[in-house]
């Protein structure tokens, strides 16, 4: 999504290999809770801006590996915070919905965090590292985000619902959670734009309709031309997942309306562009 962006180089990292060499950016191997070995890719690479993407985002990892979880979001993302400062780097850091505890939808920037899972908290605590350590930044949260790249770290909802009923299986889906999903390219856009513009704060992204788990893959199912019969419908307590989910969050995206003319695509068209990239990839 960087590619062609403005007149900035793009370097990539991460802590495994890079998927995206067919992109032939510059890639390095970092550990961001190794804080001198992040320091030396700072003074290598001098960013004028930073996109903190990583993290543990699982939920259910999170509160197996609880140690793991609070290295990663909250000092790894101290460490950024820090060295974006002492390099005159502008930071866009990532957050989530699950900042929130889910009695409310259509959550706001002045809406109070309330995390009811331990990745919620870590994601929770890494804002407020970020806010005391990083003098440039902007944290964007954002909520079930979805799209297709043939070699993600981890898969997403649509892609997981597709592969069940593709498969001929049953897929249990939870009707009590109220999301509004964000297509993948919307938010690389509208955090580019972040990025680049150098603005400020707290945004709220995510798509524009609000709607249950259950009901995002019957919409999924319709544009994938598969059989919506296989997706039951179950109760978040049903589904006995490690971690609890917020049952009701979504954002309200009127401050990224108003400030950045953020402008998302429809559901309809998001899941649309998704088959047909993934029709195009089969084809390749
Ligand atoms: N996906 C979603 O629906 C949502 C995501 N978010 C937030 O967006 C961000 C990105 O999430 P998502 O892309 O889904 O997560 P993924 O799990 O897909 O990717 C996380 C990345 O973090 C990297 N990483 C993990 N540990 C380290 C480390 N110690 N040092 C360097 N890199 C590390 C991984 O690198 P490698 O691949 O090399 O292992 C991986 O690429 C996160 O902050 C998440 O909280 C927020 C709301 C919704
Ligand atoms: C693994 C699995 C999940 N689900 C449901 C649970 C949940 O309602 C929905 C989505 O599950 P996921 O595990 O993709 O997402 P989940 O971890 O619930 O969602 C979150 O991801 C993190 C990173 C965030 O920050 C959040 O914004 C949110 O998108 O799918 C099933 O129905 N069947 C399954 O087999």
């Amino acid at each position: 999504m960087l590619h062609g962006k403005g007149e900035k180089d793009v370097f990539l990292c991460s802590s495994s290999e890079n998927r995206l060499n067919h992109l032939a950016y510059p890639f390095s191997n970092v550990d961001i809770t190794k804080r001198e070995e992040l320091r030396r890719l700072f003074l290598k690479v001098r960013p004028d801006i930073v996109f903190n993407t990583a993290a543990i985002a699982s939920p259910d990892v999170c509160v197996m590996n609880k140690e793991l979880a609070l290295l990663v979001n909250v000092d790894g993302a101290r460490n950024i915070a820090e060295l974006s400062t002492l390099y005159g780097a502008h930071l866009v850091h990532f957050s989530t919905d699950f900042v929130f505890n889910g009695c409310k939808p259509y959550l706001t920037e002045e809406d109070a965090p309330d995390p009811v899972n331990y990745y919620g908290f870590t994601k929770w605590e890494s804002e407020k590292v970020v806010n005391a350590y990083a003098d440039s930044y902007a944290i964007v949260r954002t909520v079930s985000v979805y799209g297709f790249l043939a070699t993600l770290t981890r898969s997403n909802f649509i892609l997981r619902v597709k592969a069940a009923l593709e498969a001929g299986k049953e897929y249990r889906v939870p009707n009590d959670q109220f999301r509004t999903p964000t297509l993948v390219e919307d938010l690389a856009n509208i955090s580019i734009k972040i990025g680049i513009e150098g603005h400020s704060g707290l945004f709220h992204i995510a798509g524009q309709e609000g709607l249950t788990n259950y009901e995002f893959a019957i919409q999924a199912a319709s544009v994938f031309c598969l059989d919506p019969q296989l997706i039951i419908p179950v109760s978040s307590f049903e589904m006995d997942e490690k971690a609890v989910r917020p049952l009701n969050t979504g954002f309200d995206i009127s401050k990224a309306r108003t400030i950045l003319g953020y402008s998302p695509t429809t559901l309809l068209d998001g899941l649309m562009l998704v088959k047909s990239q993934i029709d195009k990839h089969i084809i390749c």
